[in-house]
C-alpha cells in the first residue's frame, strides 16, 4: 500500500497491535476527554514547515549538509521557562556555527525541544528505601517527585505539555527569528568561550578562521539577512500515542496527515518492533522522521523498517540515528551501512553518542563519559569514511546549564562532581561547555 494514501482508518490502525511504554492511565473517561480537547486545538508546527525540513534531510542524505540534533534528555514543564530555553538554543546555536564553517555545508538545526515529555524506561517501576512506585515516564505522564500522588499517571498532563510545547516552540522562534541568533554575535560567544576554556587553545585556530572569514565578508559589503536568522526545528520521540494521535491533522493544501506536535518525531529503540504500533502510526503521518538502532539491530531489520517506513524511497523522509556504544559501533554499524548503502534507500545517518554509554558512577549517578561520546563519534566517522557514506551529523543529550552530569570535557568534571548539580529528571546531559568542547572537536572531523 502507498503509504501516501493513508486514512483516517490507518492512523488508528496501530490501536490493534501492541504498543509498549505505554502508561497506564487510571482514568480513561478522563484519557478520552483529554484527548478530543488536545484534537481541537490549533497545530504546534505547521505541515509546510515539515516538508522543508524533509527537503533539507534530503540535502543530508545526499551529502550536502549535517545536522545538529540536541537538547534535554527529558524536558520538565517548569524547565519550560525563558532563561533555559534561551540557554539551549544559544549553545545549539554556537555548535552550529563551528560545525557549518567545519562541514563548508549548512547545519540543520533540531531540538530535542518543545516536545520531549515523555521517557521509555528500562522497569515500570522504581524502589527507593524498600518502597516501589511507579516509574517516572516524563512529565507528559507523571512527575518525577518519589510520592505516590507525583508518580500518578495523569491525562490531564498531556494537555500542559501541548501547552509547554506553545510556550516553548513560541520562545524558539523568537530567540532564532528576533536578531538573537545574529551569526556575528553567536561567534562572539565563541570566542568567549575559547578564551575561557582551558582546552581553548587547540579551538583558537578554528576560531580564529572564523573570525577572518566574517571579517573578509563585511569588508566586501555582504551582510546577508541570513546571518540575523535561522531555521529551527522541533523534534521529540513520538512514544505516547494517545498524544501523537491527538495531534494528527490532514494537511489543507494536500490532503495528508501530519503529526503536528513537532517538525521531526522518531521511534526509540524500545519500540521499533516492525509489528508494532509505533511503527504501524509513524508510517502514515508524513513528516520526516528517524528509528533509533542499538547494537542488536541486524541489516535485515534496518531494511525491513526502510521498506515499511520509506516503501517509496522519499528523500529526507527517513533518518536512522544509531547508538551502539562507544565499545561496539566500529563492529555493528558497518554492515547496517554497507547493506542499507547497498539498497540504494536515501537514508540520513545520525550519530547518538549519549544512550549507549551511559554507567552508574560509585555515587549511584547514571552518568556518561565525554571521552566515551566522542570515542562512539569517532567510530561513526570511521565507519561512514571506510565505506564511502556521510556522516550526517550527531543527535545529542545537552543543557544550556552549567550542570555536573556527565564526566570529562575541558574543565575536567569527575565522578566526585557529580552531585554539586545534578538535575536531569531522567539520562545525563552534557552541560554547556562540554557541549562546546564537543562541537569543536567534532568539527575538527568533519575538516579531517
Ligand atoms: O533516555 C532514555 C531512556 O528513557 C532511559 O535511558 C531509560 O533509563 P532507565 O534505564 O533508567 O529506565
Ligand atoms: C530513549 C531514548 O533513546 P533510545 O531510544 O535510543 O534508548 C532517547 O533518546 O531519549
Amino acid at each position: 500500500m502507498s503509504t501516501q494514501s493513508s486514512t483516517s482508518f490507518d492512523l488508528d490502525a496501530w490501536r490493534g497491535l501492541t504498543a509498549l511504554q505505554q502508561p497506564e492511565w487510571a482514568d480513561s473517561a478522563e484519557l478520552e476527554a483529554v484527548t478530543a480537547e488536545l484534537a481541537a486545538q490549533p497545530p504546534l508546527v505547521f505541515a509546510g514547515e515539515c516538508d522543508q525540513l524533509k527537503e533539507r534531510l534530503a540535502a543530508v542524505a545526499r551529502g550536502e549538509a549535517i545536522v545538529l540534533q540536541g537538547g534535554d534528555c527529558a524536558e520538565t514543564f517548569e524547565g519550560s521557562n525563558a532563561d533555559a530555553v534561551r540557554n539551549k538554543i544559544k549553545t545549539l546555536l554556537q555548535m552550529a556555527v563551528v560545525l557549518t564553517y567545519a562541514g563548508s555545508v549548512p547545519v540543520v538545526k533540531i531540538g530535542r525541544m518543545a516536545g520531549q515529555f515523555a521517557k521509555p524506561r528500562s522497569k515500570p517501576t522504581e524502589t527507593r528505601d524498600g518502597v516501589t512506585l511507579p516509574a517516572y515516564r516524563g512529565d507528559m505522564v507523571n512527575d518525577v517527585e518519589f510520592t505516590p500522588e507525583a508518580r500518578r499517571n495523569d491525562p490531564r498532563r498531556l494537555l500542559r505539555a501541548y501547552y509547554s510545547a506553545a510556550t516553548t516552540l513560541n520562545l524558539t522562534r523568537a530567540f532564532t527569528k528576533g536578531g538573537y541568533a545574529d551569526l556575528r554575535q553567536v561567534h562572539a560567544w565563541n570566542q568567549d568561550f575559547v578564551a575561557g576554556s582551558p582546552a581553548g587553545q587547540r579551538y583558537e585556530l578554528v576560531a580564529g578562521e572564523i573570525d577572518r572569514a566574517l571579517t573578509f565578508m563585511r569588508a566586501c559589503g555582504a551582510d546577508p539577512e541570513e546571518f540575523s536568522e535561522v531555521d529551527f526545528y522541533s523534534s521529540h520521540e513520538a512514544l505516547v500515542l494517545d498524544y501523537e494521535r491527538a495531534l494528527t491533522r490532514i494537511d489543507t493544501r494536500t490532503g495528508l496527515p501530519y503529526d503536528v506536535s513537532a517538525h521531526f518525531l522518531w521511534i526509540g529503540e524500545r519500540t521499533r518492533q516492525l509489528d508494532g504500533a509505533h511503527v504501524e502510526f509513524l508510517r502514515h503521518i508524513r513528516n520526516p522522521i528517524g528509528v533509533k538502532l542499538g547494537p542488536t539491530t541486524t541489516a535485515d531489520d534496518a531494511l525491513a523498517l526502510i521498506e515499511r517506513l520509506n516503501p517509496e524511497g522519499e528523500p529526507g523522509r527517513l533518518t536512522f540515528i544509531t547508538r551502539m556504544g562507544a565499545g561496539k559501533v566500529r563492529d555493528a554499524l558497518p554492515p547496517l551501512v554497507e547493506k542499507v548503502n547497498g539498497s540504494g534507500a536515501p537514508v540520513v545517518w545520525l550519530c547518538d553518542p549519549m544512550h549507549g554509554n551511559t554507567f552508574e558512577a560509585e555515587s549511584g549517578h547514571k552518568t556518561r563519559r565525554l571521552d566515551d561520546v566522542l570515542d562512539e563519534i569517532t567510530g561513526f566517522f570511521e565507519v561512514h569514511r571506510a565505506l564511502g557514506t556521510h556522516p550526517g551529523g550527531v543527535h545529542l543529550e545537552f543543557t544550556g546549564d552549567d550542570v555536573t552530569e556527565c564526566i570529562g570535557g575541558g574543565h575536567g568534571l569527575a565522578e566526585s562532581d557529580l552531585h554539586e548539580r545534578y538535575e536531569t529528571a531522567c539520562d545525563p546531559r552534557l552541560n554547556r561547555q562540554q557541549s562546546l568542547d564537543l562541537a569543536f572537536l567534532v568539527a575538527e572531523m568533519y575538516r579531517g
